[in-house]
C-alpha cells in the first residue's frame, strides 16, 4: 500500500481531482477528511457533543451577548450557521479544530490500516492499494501529513477560489474571503509540496495534469512498511483512548 496526501487551498479542485483519479485508476481508495469531519458532527459522536456543549455553556454572540443555538429543530448541526461562525471567529475555529481533529485522525488511521496487506511487504505489484488522503488541512495538522509518503498540492488563483467558492456554497464574497483567510496561505503549501497540480485552465486540462502528477507520485512513493503500520496501530490505540 502507498499513501499519498492530496491538499491545497479551499475550493482549488481537490475533490474534482480525487474523483477523477478514483474513476480512472484501479486499486485507488480515497480517505476524505471533510466527509469524516461531517460524520463527527452527527448527533451522538464526540465532536458533536463538544460543539453543542461549547455553544450551550461558553459561547455568547460577541455583540449581543446572546446565547447562539447552532442546532436545527431535529437536533442536527446547522452547518451553514456553524460554518459562518467558524470562519468569522478564530476562537470558534480553534474550538472546532480541537473538537474534530482527534476524531478525524482516528478515523483516517482506521481507514488507511484497512487497506494495508501483509503480502505487499514481500512483492510490490500493480495491484498494490493506493490510498489518497484528501485533506484540506494536511499541513496545518502535523499528524495528518505524517501519514503520507508524498503530498500533492492543488493550486489555483485566489480569484478562481473565490468565484468557485461563492458559486458552489452560495456564499457572499466576504464569507468566501473569510474561508480563504482561515487557512495556511496557499503559497506556503506550494513551498512544502512534493508535487503541485495547477488548476488555472479548463477542467479537462486539470484532469490531464492530475493524471501526470498522480502517476509520478505513485512511482516515487514508498510502500507503507511494517514499522509504520505498527506505529500507526499504536497511535490509533492511544487516540481511541481519548
Ligand atoms: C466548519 C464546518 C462546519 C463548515 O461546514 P461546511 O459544510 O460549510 O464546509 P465543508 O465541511 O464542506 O468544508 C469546506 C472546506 O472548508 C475548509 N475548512 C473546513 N474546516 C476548516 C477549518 N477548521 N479551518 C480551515 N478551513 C477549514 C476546507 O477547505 C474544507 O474543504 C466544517 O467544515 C467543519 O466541521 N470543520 C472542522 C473540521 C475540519 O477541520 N475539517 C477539515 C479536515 S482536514
Ligand atoms: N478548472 C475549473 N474550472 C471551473 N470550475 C472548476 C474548476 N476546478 C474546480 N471547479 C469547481 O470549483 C468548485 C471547487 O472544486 P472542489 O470541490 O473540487 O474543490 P475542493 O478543493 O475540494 O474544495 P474544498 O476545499 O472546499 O473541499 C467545484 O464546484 C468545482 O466544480
Amino acid at each position: 500500500m502507498k499513501v499519498i496526501g492530496l491538499t491545497g487551498g479551499i475550493s482549488c479542485g481537490k475533490s474534482v481531482c480525487s474523483r477523477h483519479i478514483l474513476d480512472n485508476y484501479p486499486n485507488v481508495y480515497i480517505v476524505d477528511a471533510d466527509l469524516i469531519a461531517r460524520s463527527g458532527l452527527d448527533p451522538g459522536n464526540k465532536p458533536y457533543k463538544t460543539v453543542v456543549d461549547y455553544f450551550e455553556k461558553t459561547y455568547r454572540d460577541p455583540v449581543t451577548q446572546k446565547h447562539i443555538d447552532v442546532l436545527n429543530q431535529d437536533g442536527t448541526v446547522n452547518r451553514p450557521l456553524l460554518g459562518k461562525l467558524v470562519f468569522e471567529h478564530q476562537h470558534v475555529r480553534r474550538m472546532i479544530n480541537k473538537a474534530t481533529h482527534g476524531y478525524i485522525l482516528k478515523e483516517m488511521l482506521s481507514s488507511i490500516l484497512k487497506h494495508w496487506r501483509i503480502k505487499d511487504l514481500f512483492s510490490s505489484s500493480d495491484s498494490e492499494p493506493i490510498v489518497i488522503v484528501d485533506a484540506p488541512l494536511l499541513y496545518e495538522t502535523y499528524w495528518f501529513s505524517l501519514l503520507c509518503s508524498k503530498i500533492i498540492v492543488v493550486e489555483t488563483s485566489e480569484e478562481n477560489q473565490l468565484k468557485w467558492l461563492t458559486e458552489r456554497n452560495n456564499l457572499t464574497q466576504e464569507d468566501a474571503q473569510n474561508r480563504v483567510n482561515s487557512q495556511m496561505p496557499l503559497i506556503k503549501k506550494i513551498e512544502k509540496a512534493d508535487y503541485v497540480i495547477s488548476n488555472r485552465n479548463s477542467i479537462e486540462h486539470f484532469k490531464q495534469e492530475a493524471d501526470r502528477v498522480f502517476q509520478k507520485a505513485v512511482k516515487e512513493s514508498r510502500t507503507f512498511n511494517i514499522v509504520f503500520a505498527i506505529i500507526c496501530s499504536i497511535l490509533l490505540f492511544f487516540v481511541k483512548l481519548f
